[in-house]
């Protein structure tokens, strides 16, 4: 094993440059530099084609890796060794050469409703008809709509600052955000309610940060397993085995819920139609060790139950835009 603490080098991090991403960036930073003091850890900003590109609807774009592209070339050209991501934007397929490193530990993944004043007697179930949902990922689209057919869905982009801004305008009446990036950006108390998983199961990933390095690094892998949290890990292995498996990138309604008790990983997904009136969930158990195989046998279990049929639509939706 290369004995890490007795390395004389830079590390170099990689980041988007959203306010989101370097909040993360530099938590990861500070919680490194106090494992390793004797390391010298820099930052390195990147913009992405996710951060340019702000007036198309993200479904329409697709999963390209648009918000890591970027950071994946600077590390194959060691410009930079590693970059934080939030794991939900990391695709689940990497370039070769560059893998997953690390997951660290996963704050609360749900999703969370966030209203602007004139609505702050309101709660999902007592939004009026016709009330303006923002969101701009089909995944809360479609599981909000398949439990509140009676609200109305209207896209919204930007960072979580801008999106805040236009439902304080009163562009919309309420938009939907990940309490994790929320809590991140010191927002907690702009979470008017959680929404539960069994009106809206969370994002792959979402909640924790996922961290990609060059493949045989073993000097950053040896530093990066400091961070690493194993009930993250393995339950993003089954998530993101689950997702790559529907060959879905993070711009499908696809949705997961994952939980461990003991050596026991349990696997919750769902597929559901656009226009939320086909759902199709079903939950998988199984040793945590096989977490990846319980993505691949969840997906497979879908598929039979009706979710390709259900993607293909969509994907050929998406693609007539
Ligand atoms: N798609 C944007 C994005 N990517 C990561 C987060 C924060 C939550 C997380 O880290 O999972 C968000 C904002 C949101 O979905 O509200």
């Amino acid at each position: 094993m290369t004995s890490v603490d007795t390395l004389e080098r830079t590390i170099r991090i990689g980041s988007r440059k959203s306010q989101l991403a370097l909040v993360q960036t530099y938590w990861v930073k500070a919680e490194l530099e106090k494992h390793f003091p004797e390391i010298d850890f820099e930052v390195e900003t990147m913009s992405t084609q996710g951060d340019k590109i702000l007036d198309v609807a993200l479904a329409k774009i697709g999963d390209k890796g648009l918000f890591t592209k970027e950071l994946e070339v600077g590390m194959l050209s060691r410009e930079i060794d590693f970059a934080v991501h939030s794991l939900k934007d990391l695709p689940t397929n990497l370039p070769e050469g560059l893998m997953l490193g690390c997951v660290t530990k996963r704050v609360d993944p749900a999703d969370a409703l966030v209203v602007n004043e004139k609505n702050k007697d309101k709660q999902l179930d007592t939004l009026p008809e016709g009330a303006v949902i923002g969101t701009s990922s089909l995944r809360r689209l479609a599981q909000l709509r398949h439990h509140f057919p009676h609200l109305t869905f209207k896209d919204v982009r930007g960072n979580v600052n801008t999106r805040l801004a236009k439902l304080d305008a009163e562009e919309y009446d309420a938009i939907i955000l990940a309490v994790a990036g929320l809590q991140r950006l010191g927002m907690s108390d702009r979470i008017h309610q959680i929404i539960p998983p069994e009106i809206s199961l969370h994002a792959v990933g979402q909640g924790a940060l996922g961290i990609e390095c060059r493949e045989g690094d073993t000097d950053v892998l040896e530093v990066l397993k400091a961070l690493e949290d194993l009930d993250s890990r393995d339950r993003a292995w089954a998530e993101r085995s689950f997702l790559r498996n529907l060959e879905g990138g993070c711009q499908v309604p696809i949705g997961v819920n994952t939980s461990i008790e003991g050596d026991t990983l349990t696997l919750t997904g769902m597929v559901a139609s656009l226009d939320g009136l086909r759902l199709i969930k079903d939950t998988i158990s199984g040793d945590r060790a096989l977490a990846e195989q319980i993505g691949i046998d969840l997906a497979n279990r879908l598929r039979e139950e009706g979710a390709g049929e259900i993607l293909a639509e969509i994907f050929a939706q998406i693609e007539r835009k």
